[in-house]
Protein backbone atom coordinates (compact mmCIF):
# COMPACT_ATOMS: atom_id res chain seq x y z
CA UNK A 1 0.00 0.00 0.00
CA UNK A 2 2.79 2.42 1.21
CA UNK A 3 6.54 1.54 0.21
CA UNK A 4 9.43 3.71 0.75
CA UNK A 5 13.13 1.86 -0.53
CA UNK A 6 16.03 3.46 0.63
CA UNK A 7 14.24 6.88 1.06
CA UNK A 8 15.80 10.16 2.10
CA UNK A 9 14.21 13.39 2.41
CA UNK A 10 15.79 17.09 3.25
CA UNK A 11 14.95 21.00 3.07
CA UNK A 12 17.81 22.99 1.96
CA UNK A 13 19.84 20.22 0.72
CA UNK A 14 20.47 18.62 4.19
CA UNK A 15 19.02 15.53 4.72
CA UNK A 16 16.12 15.27 7.60
CA UNK A 17 15.37 11.56 6.82
CA UNK A 18 17.43 8.97 5.29
CA UNK A 19 17.58 5.78 4.29
CA UNK A 20 14.06 4.80 4.77
CA UNK A 21 12.58 1.38 3.93
CA UNK A 22 9.41 0.03 5.08
CA UNK A 23 6.38 -1.66 3.89
CA UNK A 24 3.10 -0.44 5.55
CA UNK A 25 0.13 -2.87 4.23
CA UNK A 26 -3.19 -2.73 3.35
CA UNK A 27 -5.69 -2.67 6.06
CA UNK A 28 -2.76 -2.09 8.95
CA UNK A 29 -2.75 0.11 11.45
CA UNK A 30 0.69 2.36 12.20
CA UNK A 31 1.72 4.75 14.63
CA UNK A 32 4.34 7.05 14.17
CA UNK A 33 5.95 8.75 17.17
CA UNK A 34 9.62 10.46 17.45
CA UNK A 35 10.70 14.06 18.86
CA UNK A 36 9.00 17.27 18.09
CA UNK A 37 11.11 18.01 14.97
CA UNK A 38 11.91 14.32 14.00
CA UNK A 39 10.35 14.51 10.88
CA UNK A 40 7.31 13.06 11.07
CA UNK A 41 4.88 15.60 9.28
CA UNK A 42 7.68 15.48 6.87
CA UNK A 43 7.32 11.71 6.98
CA UNK A 44 3.67 11.96 6.53
CA UNK A 45 3.82 14.51 3.77
CA UNK A 46 6.09 11.69 1.59
CA UNK A 47 2.83 9.53 2.45
CA UNK A 48 0.70 11.27 0.69
CA UNK A 49 2.53 12.95 -2.62
CA UNK A 50 2.97 16.36 -0.80
CA UNK A 51 6.50 15.97 -1.27
CA UNK A 52 9.12 13.90 -3.40
CA UNK A 53 11.27 12.07 -2.10
CA UNK A 54 15.36 13.65 -2.33
CA UNK A 55 16.25 10.01 -3.39
CA UNK A 56 14.92 6.10 -3.52
CA UNK A 57 12.09 5.61 -4.06
CA UNK A 58 7.74 5.53 -2.81
CA UNK A 59 5.44 3.81 -4.32
CA UNK A 60 1.89 4.32 -3.05
CA UNK A 61 -0.91 2.46 -4.10
CA UNK A 62 1.39 0.68 -5.98
CA UNK A 63 2.67 3.62 -8.15
CA UNK A 64 5.92 4.74 -8.24
CA UNK A 65 5.58 8.63 -6.97
CA UNK A 66 8.04 9.76 -9.74
CA UNK A 67 5.93 8.61 -12.65
CA UNK A 68 2.89 10.35 -11.41
CA UNK A 69 2.07 13.03 -13.17
CA UNK A 70 1.40 16.33 -11.60
CA UNK A 71 -2.64 16.23 -12.99
CA UNK A 72 -2.48 12.45 -11.78
CA UNK A 73 -1.75 13.66 -7.79
CA UNK A 74 -5.30 14.54 -6.96
CA UNK A 75 -6.66 11.19 -7.93
CA UNK A 76 -3.63 9.59 -5.95
CA UNK A 77 -4.55 12.22 -3.07
CA UNK A 78 -8.40 11.11 -3.53
CA UNK A 79 -7.76 7.69 -2.10
CA UNK A 80 -5.82 8.66 0.60
CA UNK A 81 -7.58 11.01 3.40
CA UNK A 82 -5.29 13.73 5.21
CA UNK A 83 -6.59 15.26 8.61
CA UNK A 84 -3.56 17.37 9.54
CA UNK A 85 -2.27 18.93 12.48
CA UNK A 86 -3.88 22.24 12.20
CA UNK A 87 -7.31 21.58 10.38
CA UNK A 88 -8.13 24.46 8.53
CA UNK A 89 -11.86 25.06 7.29
CA UNK A 90 -13.15 27.49 5.00
CA UNK A 91 -14.66 30.02 7.63
CA UNK A 92 -17.65 31.25 5.97
CA UNK A 93 -19.12 27.78 5.15
CA UNK A 94 -20.91 25.33 7.04
CA UNK A 95 -19.04 22.51 9.20
CA UNK A 96 -21.19 20.20 6.83
CA UNK A 97 -20.61 22.32 3.97
CA UNK A 98 -16.56 22.09 4.48
CA UNK A 99 -17.20 18.24 5.44
CA UNK A 100 -18.85 17.84 1.71
CA UNK A 101 -15.90 20.17 -0.34
CA UNK A 102 -14.12 17.47 -1.28
CA UNK A 103 -17.36 16.23 -2.98
CA UNK A 104 -17.36 19.43 -4.67
CA UNK A 105 -13.56 19.23 -5.55
CA UNK A 106 -13.84 16.32 -7.36
CA UNK A 107 -17.02 17.27 -9.58
CA UNK A 108 -19.05 14.56 -7.53
CA UNK A 109 -22.79 15.22 -6.60
CA UNK A 110 -23.32 14.84 -2.51
CA UNK A 111 -25.42 12.49 -1.20
CA UNK A 112 -27.24 14.16 1.79
CA UNK A 113 -27.96 10.55 3.57
CA UNK A 114 -24.33 9.58 3.35
CA UNK A 115 -23.01 12.94 4.47
CA UNK A 116 -25.91 13.22 7.51
CA UNK A 117 -25.12 9.53 8.84
CA UNK A 118 -20.93 10.46 8.25
CA UNK A 119 -21.87 13.29 10.67
CA UNK A 120 -23.73 11.64 13.22
CA UNK A 121 -21.02 9.00 13.31
CA UNK A 122 -18.37 11.69 14.03
CA UNK A 123 -21.03 13.05 16.61
CA UNK A 124 -21.24 16.11 15.06
CA UNK A 125 -24.82 15.69 13.53
CA UNK A 126 -26.21 18.80 15.59
CA UNK A 127 -23.42 20.75 14.65
CA UNK A 128 -24.13 20.59 10.46
CA UNK A 129 -25.14 24.62 9.87
CA UNK A 130 -22.10 25.62 12.53
CA UNK A 131 -19.75 27.52 11.43
CA UNK A 132 -15.97 26.30 12.03
CA UNK A 133 -15.14 29.23 14.69
CA UNK A 134 -17.99 27.94 16.59
CA UNK A 135 -16.68 24.23 17.10
CA UNK A 136 -14.25 23.14 19.91
CA UNK A 137 -11.12 21.43 19.38
CA UNK A 138 -12.60 17.91 19.22
CA UNK A 139 -15.35 19.24 17.09
CA UNK A 140 -12.74 20.72 14.76
CA UNK A 141 -10.87 17.33 14.39
CA UNK A 142 -13.69 15.47 14.75
CA UNK A 143 -14.77 17.47 11.08
CA UNK A 144 -11.70 16.63 9.72
CA UNK A 145 -11.56 13.61 10.10
CA UNK A 146 -14.89 13.42 8.55
CA UNK A 147 -13.80 15.85 5.48
CA UNK A 148 -10.92 12.93 5.32
CA UNK A 149 -13.15 10.56 5.06
CA UNK A 150 -15.68 11.53 2.90
CA UNK A 151 -14.22 10.12 -0.48
CA UNK A 152 -13.87 6.79 1.18
CA UNK A 153 -10.13 6.52 0.86
CA UNK A 154 -7.96 3.66 1.24
CA UNK A 155 -5.64 4.56 3.33
CA UNK A 156 -5.87 7.63 6.23
CA UNK A 157 -3.42 9.79 7.42
CA UNK A 158 -3.72 11.63 10.80
CA UNK A 159 -0.62 14.25 12.11
CA UNK A 160 -1.30 14.63 15.94
CA UNK A 161 -5.38 14.61 15.61
CA UNK A 162 -5.13 14.03 20.14
CA UNK A 163 -2.84 17.41 20.21
CA UNK A 164 -5.22 19.69 21.74
CA UNK A 165 -8.24 17.81 22.80
CA UNK A 166 -8.47 15.90 26.52
CA UNK A 167 -8.45 12.52 27.11
CA UNK A 168 -12.28 11.71 26.55
CA UNK A 169 -11.47 13.14 23.54
CA UNK A 170 -8.61 11.09 22.36
CA UNK A 171 -10.39 8.43 22.77
CA UNK A 172 -13.46 8.96 20.80
CA UNK A 173 -11.00 10.35 18.15
CA UNK A 174 -8.84 6.85 18.41
CA UNK A 175 -11.73 4.46 18.51
CA UNK A 176 -13.40 6.50 15.32
CA UNK A 177 -9.73 5.71 13.78
CA UNK A 178 -9.94 1.97 15.04
CA UNK A 179 -13.75 1.55 13.40
CA UNK A 180 -12.37 3.08 10.31
CA UNK A 181 -9.17 0.34 10.28
CA UNK A 182 -11.41 -2.22 11.29
CA UNK A 183 -14.01 -1.18 8.02
CA UNK A 184 -10.36 -2.57 5.98
CA UNK A 185 -9.02 0.94 5.76
CA UNK A 186 -4.88 1.23 6.10
CA UNK A 187 -4.25 4.20 9.30
CA UNK A 188 -1.10 5.75 10.06
CA UNK A 189 -1.25 8.35 13.22
CA UNK A 190 1.50 10.68 14.16
CA UNK A 191 1.24 11.24 17.99
CA UNK A 192 3.65 11.64 20.81
CA UNK A 193 1.32 10.48 23.42
CA UNK A 194 2.02 6.97 24.25
CA UNK A 195 -0.86 6.34 26.70
CA UNK A 196 -2.82 6.85 23.46
CA UNK A 197 -0.44 4.09 22.39
CA UNK A 198 -0.95 1.74 24.69
CA UNK A 199 -4.96 2.07 24.87
CA UNK A 200 -5.05 1.17 21.38
CA UNK A 201 -3.56 -1.90 22.02
CA UNK A 202 -6.83 -3.93 23.45
CA UNK A 203 -8.82 -2.55 20.35
CA UNK A 204 -6.20 -3.09 17.44
CA UNK A 205 -3.21 -5.07 16.09
CA UNK A 206 -1.06 -1.62 15.73
CA UNK A 207 2.70 -1.40 15.08
CA UNK A 208 4.80 1.55 16.05
CA UNK A 209 7.22 3.24 13.70
CA UNK A 210 9.66 5.33 15.40
CA UNK A 211 12.31 8.05 14.19
CA UNK A 212 15.37 8.40 15.57
CA UNK A 213 18.86 9.25 13.83
CA UNK A 214 17.10 10.53 10.90
CA UNK A 215 15.51 6.88 10.38
CA UNK A 216 12.62 5.61 10.72
CA UNK A 217 12.71 2.28 13.21
CA UNK A 218 9.88 -0.26 12.77
CA UNK A 219 9.39 -0.85 16.71
CA UNK A 220 8.41 -4.51 16.13
CA UNK A 221 4.92 -6.29 16.18
CA UNK A 222 3.50 -4.88 19.51
CA UNK A 223 3.27 -1.85 21.67
N1 LIG B 1 8.97 23.63 4.51
C1 LIG B 1 10.05 23.50 5.31
N2 LIG B 1 11.19 24.14 5.00
C2 LIG B 1 12.30 24.02 5.78
N3 LIG B 1 12.33 23.26 6.91
C3 LIG B 1 11.21 22.61 7.27
C4 LIG B 1 10.02 22.70 6.49
N4 LIG B 1 9.08 21.94 7.09
C5 LIG B 1 9.65 21.41 8.18
N5 LIG B 1 10.92 21.81 8.28
C6 LIG B 1 11.86 21.42 9.35
O1 LIG B 1 12.04 20.02 9.31
C7 LIG B 1 12.11 19.49 10.62
C8 LIG B 1 11.06 18.41 10.80
O2 LIG B 1 9.77 18.99 10.75
P1 LIG B 1 8.47 18.11 10.89
O3 LIG B 1 7.32 19.06 10.95
O4 LIG B 1 8.44 17.07 9.85
O5 LIG B 1 8.73 17.41 12.32
P2 LIG B 1 7.71 16.72 13.32
O6 LIG B 1 8.39 15.49 13.85
O7 LIG B 1 6.37 16.52 12.66
O8 LIG B 1 7.58 17.82 14.47
P3 LIG B 1 6.39 18.07 15.54
O9 LIG B 1 6.28 16.84 16.39
O10 LIG B 1 6.92 19.24 16.32
O11 LIG B 1 5.14 18.38 14.76
C9 LIG B 1 11.96 20.66 11.58
O12 LIG B 1 13.24 21.08 11.98
C10 LIG B 1 11.30 21.73 10.73
O13 LIG B 1 11.67 23.01 11.15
Amino acid sequence: MIEFNNVAYGYGGQDLLTEMTLSLAPGSFHFLTGPSGAGKTTFLKLCYCELQATAGRVHLLGQDTRDIARDQVADLRRKIGVVHQDCRFLDHLSVAENIALPLAVAGKSRDDTNLNELMSWVGLAERADALPAELSGGERQRAALARAVIMSPDVIIADEPTGNVDWDMSLRLLQLLVELNHMGKTVIIATHDMHLIRQAKSHVQARVLRIANRRILQAGADL
